[in-house]
């Protein structure tokens, strides 16, 4: 554990029956961090929040919180909140009563029950809905209350689980940016599911890659989106051209190939497609398809090397369908790979 650790959890492992969904993960969460948990379905981000949540048990490891062992603590004994997909809201009572209902249950009446689910409606900007029924609300006000009826329990973690998935893209972005709010305002630590990469990368502090029930990288956004330590995680972040280095050489489907610049000492190399130069360069390639992508027109290239992906700036000359064109993967535009497989 380490010593600016909040939340760590520690070689934890968590199965349903005889199927291990979590092998041996190790991490680290600081306090009043955005953490984002992402990685393709089933690689286990949903099982690690339940174990963090309290709603099962791992076969192995522990969970420190605010140092404190709560590996065996019951749920409700946590200071864990969850914010489900669903929301899970009661229907039948009003927004003020959703977000009171945590509070009573814990013996809080009266005027300073008022105070706090004001102040929970006021900080996620529902105050004029105070006396709605839920079912009358929109699906980003429903994921308001959801958000307030968690903090004014005043966790010390709050874990969503694809909190935006349930929201059309244009309210997504919205409830982006009040989530960050929220979270910044409050200082609580944040962890949430999502298999978005645009949405992880957008929101989060830092974000854990997950594949087959292990890590595959932690790192910020940053570090992520431009140095992806494998080709699982660069292919996930949006690289396109992605191929393994074997004896020194790119492994392609087209024999020895030749780049400008020398490859580095790597497990593989990825570029993004706007990473390709086109128009020069020693390879040569035959255009399958074009799009015209707004600022960008994007190119499918047929080349000795496989299938490459270009991405350039829209003004630039249009290469017909058909056409053979010179292009160049530049090494030095390329990102590393450590591993490949
Ligand atoms: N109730 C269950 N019983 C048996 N196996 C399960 C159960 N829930 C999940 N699993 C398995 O555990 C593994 C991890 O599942 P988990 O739901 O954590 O993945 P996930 O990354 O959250 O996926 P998704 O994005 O689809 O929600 C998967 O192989 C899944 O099939």
């Amino acid at each position: 554990m380490s010593d600016t650790s909040f939340l760590t959890l520690d070689k934890l492992s968590l199965a349903y029956g005889k199927t291990i969904a979590v092998k041996d993960l190790d991490l680290d969460i600081r306090k009043g961090e955005l953490l984002a948990l992402l990685g393709p379905s089933g690689c286990g981000k949903t099982t690690t929040m339940r174990s963090i949540a309290g709603l099962m048990n791992p076969v192995g490891g522990t969970i420190h919180l605010d140092g404190v062992d709560i590996t065996r603590v019951p749920a409700n004994k946590r200071a864990v909140g969850l914010v489900f997909q669903s929301y899970a809201l009661f229907p039948h009572l009003s927004v003020f009563e959703n977000v009171a209902f945590g509070l009573k249950l814990k013996g809080m009446r009266g005027a300073e029950l008022e105070a706090k689910v004001s102040a929970g409606l006021k900080s996620v900007g529902l105050s004029a809905f105070a006396n709605r029924k839920t079912p009358e609300l929109s699906g980003g006000q429903q994921q308001r209350v959801a958000l307030a009826r968690s903090m004014v329990m005043e966790p010390k973690v709050l874990l969503l689980d694809e909190p935006l998935s349930n929201l059309d893209a244009r309210l997504r972005l919205e409830m982006r940016t009040e989530l960050q709010r929220v979270q910044k305002e409050s200082g609580v630590t944040m962890i949430f599911v999502t298999h978005d990469q645009v949405e992880a990368l957008a929101l989060a502090d830092r974000i854990v890659v997950m594949k087959g029930g292990a890590i595959e990288q932690i790192g910020t956004p940053q570090e992520i989106y431009n140095h992806p330590v494998s080709d699982f995680v660069a292919d996930f972040v949006g690289f396109e051209n992605i191929f393994a280095i074997r004896d020194g050489k790119l492994v392609t489907t087209g024999g020895d190939i030749i780049l400008s610049g020398e490859l580095p000492v790597a497990a593989g190399l990825a570029w993004r497609p706007r990473a390709i130069r086109l128009g020069a360069g020693p390879l040569k390639g035959v255009v399958r398809g074009v799009s015209f992508a707004g600022g960008t027109r994007e190119y499918v290239l047929e080349t000795p090397l496989g299938v490459i992906k270009a991405e350039v700036d829209a003004a630039m000359p249009v290469h017909a369908l058909g056409a053979e064109i010179a292009f160049d993967l530049p090494v030095g535009a390329a990102a590393s790979l450590n591993r490949f497989g």
